[in-house]
């Protein structure tokens, strides 16, 4: 019998990051297929938030390509992800403040939207039933995410694990095809974390996710394929049982504040 590995939707090739005298990054590799969801780790200072951006657009390397459905991006920039299918949230919530709960999820169903979300929240347009449409969506997903008493209420009003409910809300209501997820369980814990861990479980069958993430029961618990880095080199990459028994791995935590297979 033979089995055929999907193609990937997102492929970073020999990604190679420079900050001066300082290599972030050497000839680093990942790659995220659909239905899948992997897990970039590392100690601190490995390269996963320099690995994360360049897979963003946030920056250029300097050697290395990343490709979308078997396509080279070229020059592509944070605000191109929405048009390809590419969905993030940041470790900072980034929601709107001015915005309702619900607003701020509108605004995520953007892409959706004929005439953009930005013109149905400011009235401009005549697009009253794409608006109901949207706020239904974004309803829904609010309640997806156990987040729909808060729809109403400005984010700073909102403990914080609500607003990062609201924030994955907003990146996952265009049903992006790729959800690129740094750090999103920091600042969670106990019922919050669970959570979310069912969550970016769920999101399998609709999406491939890239998960940086510090949270090692999360990571092993979550991921299918994990990659390693450690001083911007990636040093093992496999499923969640190979990573957490390889050597290498668990020297590279040694000293490190984390340990694998614990929370951190
Ligand atoms: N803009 C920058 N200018 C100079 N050096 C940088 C810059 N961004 C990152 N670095 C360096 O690149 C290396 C990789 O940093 P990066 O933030 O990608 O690591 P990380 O694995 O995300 O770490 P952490 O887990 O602590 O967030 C580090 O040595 C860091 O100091």
């Amino acid at each position: 019998m033979t089995t055929t590995t999907p193609a990937p939707l997102l492929a970073a090739e020999g990604i190679t990051v420079r900050f001066g005298g300082l290599t972030a990054l050497n000839d680093v590799a990942l790659s995220v297929a659909p239905g899948s969801v992997v897990g970039l780790i590392g100690p601190n200072g490995a390269g996963k938030t320099t690995l994360f951006n360049a897979v963003s657009g946030v920056i250029g390397p300097q050697r290395g390509t990343v490709s979308w459905k078997g396509r080279a991006l070229r020059r592509h920039r944070p605000h191109h992800l929405a048009d390809l299918g590419i969905a993030r949230t940041l470790q900072g919530l980034n929601l709107f403040p001015g915005l309702s709960a619900l607003d701020n999820v509108m605004v995520g169903a953007d892409r959706l939207a004929r005439g953009g979300a930005g013109a149905m929240l400011t009235g401009l347009g005549r697009y009253h039933s794409d608006e109901r449409r949207l706020r239904e969506r974004a309803m829904a997903a609010l309640e997806e995410f156990g987040a729909a008493h808060a729809a109403h209420a400005m984010p700073g009003t909102l403990p914080f694990g609500v607003q990062k409910r609201v924030a994955l809300a907003r990146a996952v209501v265009a049903e992006p095809e790729l959800l690129l997820l740094d750090e999103p369980a920091s600042g969670l814990s106990g019922a919050d974390m669970d959570s979310l861990a069912a969550a970016i479980g769920s999101f399998r069958s609709r999406m491939g996710v890239l998960l940086v993430e510090h949270h090692m029961d999360l990571v092993m618990g979550v991921c299918d394929h994990i990659v390693v880095l450690n001083f911007g080199e990636v040093i093992a990459a496999g499923p969640p049982d190979r990573i957490r028994s390889d050597p290498a791995v668990a020297e590279a935590y040694l000293g490190d504040a984390e340990e694998v297979g614990t929370d951190g």
